[in-house]
């Protein structure tokens, strides 16, 4: 039985930790408040794990505390409540085996735990290259220890309920990260539902992400399924998480806290069992920092971070990802696969890949349309080619550019079945109200021979 020692100085808190733990059959073997409690303790027995938190009792701080863990090899996880960047960086920099959130979650802390004790015991395990189910699964490619450290994480998170947080760089391989926890969990055969909260209109968030009943809104004439319900069994993905507007982070806490939803103009709570799993390019601790992003929405996506690597600091997957690229695009193109000159491969080596994946895809499918010849200044050419930055626009031209999308993913079809208005949430008449007033006329998303309605 495994035994664990807790550092808190709250007595309830304390005490639920301990209720928990001792109800999934750990043993535990002290209660501490402070650093010296716990250091009385730790001369006389040898725990498997602490539950340290910050700020306790006395002068002493959990950070110190963690020090002499450290040097005792007594793995140990952080109980913050919300804590300013600044003690979060030191906290961190003791390398943690991760991070609990107050108020504690059973299944929340039950996880965690399960997690650091995988992570503990394959700590020494060397990385398995290429062919591990993490890999096949999503059709993942590349051998560099970078990436296979977040597969390997990826591996251990798929199968419980725990919130994951993906973090990198934009095109990095975030969403197949999030793809294949999805495949890897017991959800896998349930909806996986994705979200981008960068390009979603302040106006349609709610409508989007919640649903509404009929007669919620003028024009409301029947009921609309919101994501949250639509994933219900399954996983959301949350995509560009830093994005998302304040108001709506207060409304995504409830439902990760409550687990139930609500629709627009809907009386009843409706208990939705989905498994989140954010992403986001941006710096959350910053963020939050600068009060753009809430704290308490951060400790609770922050159960389990998971980082991609960029391209620059993975070039050993370069290669590999661009044959990958040529036999995708030539098989598609119906051609024969292009061979990779010596030269090209030397100017792929070279490059620092500021758009990451999806910048050597968009360059390998130029090389299959035009010629190997054309690959000398793709350089030039991808440099073009990166993703603007959503936050850049106004919040109207973001509604815009995210309906006009919408619109062409439809193919012009405003209303009834696959029509925009149905895929946004909307009645037909409110988009189109809308759509009049931010001027989108039919040259916006119709090619000049393309249908309307
Ligand atoms: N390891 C990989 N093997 C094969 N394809 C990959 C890999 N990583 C990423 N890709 C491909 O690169 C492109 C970009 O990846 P993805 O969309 O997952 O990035 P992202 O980090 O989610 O980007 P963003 O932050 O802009 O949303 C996709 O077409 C994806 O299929």
């Amino acid at each position: 039985m495994k035994k664990i020692l807790i550092v808190e100085d709250q007595f309830v808190e304390a005490a639920n930790l301990e209720r928990m733990l001792v109800k999934a059959g750990y043993s535990v073997c002290g209660i501490a408040r402070s650093v010296k409690a716990a250091l009385d303790i730790l001369n006389s027995v040898r725990p498997d794990f602490v539950l340290l938190d910050i700020y306790l009792k006395g002068d002493q701080t959990g950070i110190e505390l963690a020090g002499i863990l450290k040097e005792q090899g007594i793995p140990f996880l952080y109980l913050s409540a919300n804590s300013n960047k600044s003690t979060l960086d030191a906290a961190k920099a003791t390398r943690p085996y991760g991070f609990l959130v107050k108020p504690f979650r059973e299944q929340d802390v039950l996880a965690m735990m399960e997690i650091a004790a995988y992570q503990q015991e394959n700590r020494h395990q060397p990385a398995a290259i290429g062919g591990s189910p993490e890999t096949q699964v999503a059709d993942i490619v590349g051998g560099s220890e970078a990436l296979q450290q977040t597969l390997r994480l990826t591996g251990i998170v798929a199968p419980s309920d725990t919130t994951v947080l993906i973090l990198g760089e934009s095109g990095t391989g975030k969403e197949k990260i999030a793809s294949a926890l999805h495949l890897l969990s017991r959800r896998k055969n349930n909806p996986f539902i994705k979200v981008n909260c960068a390009a979603m209109p302040a106006s349609l968030v709610e409508s989007i992400l919640f649903g509404h009943e009929k007669g919620a809104f003028t024009g409301a004439t029947s009921r609309a399924i919101g994501k949250f319900e639509q994933a219900h069994g399954g996983t959301i993905f949350l995509d560009e998480i830093g994005e998302m507007l304040p108001e709506v982070q207060v409304k995504i806490l409830r439902v990760l806290q409550e687990k139930e939803i609500e629709r627009i103009g809907g009386r009843e709570l409706i208990k939705t069992d989905v498994r989140v799993i954010a992403a986001t390019n941006r710096n959350l601790e910053t963020e939050v920092a600068e009060g753009r992003f809430r704290m308490d929405l951060y400790y609770r996506l922050n159960v389990f971070p998971i980082q991609v690597a960029p391209l620059r600091e993975r070039k050993q997957d370069i290669i590999a990802l661009t044959e990958h690229f040529i036999r995708q695009y030539c098989q598609i193109e119906g051609r024969e696969p292009i061979q990779l000159q010596p030269a090209l491969r030397e100017k792929l080596l070279g490059w620092h890949w500021p758009g990451n994946i999806r910048e050597l895809e968009n360059v390998v499918k130029r090389i299959v349309l035009l010629g190997a010849e054309s690959g000398s200044d793709f350089i030039h050419y991808s440099g073009n080619n990166i993703a603007p930055v959503a936050a850049s626009q106004t919040l109207q031209e973001n509604e815009r550019a995210y309906i006009i999308s919408t619109l062409k993913q439809c193919n012009g079809k405003i209303s009834g079945a696959g029509g925009a208005a149905q895929l946004l949430n909307l009645p037909a008449s409110t988009l189109e109200s809308k759509m009049k007033k931010l001027g989108i006329t039919k040259e916006d998303y119709a090619p000049a021979t393309g249908s309307g309605n």
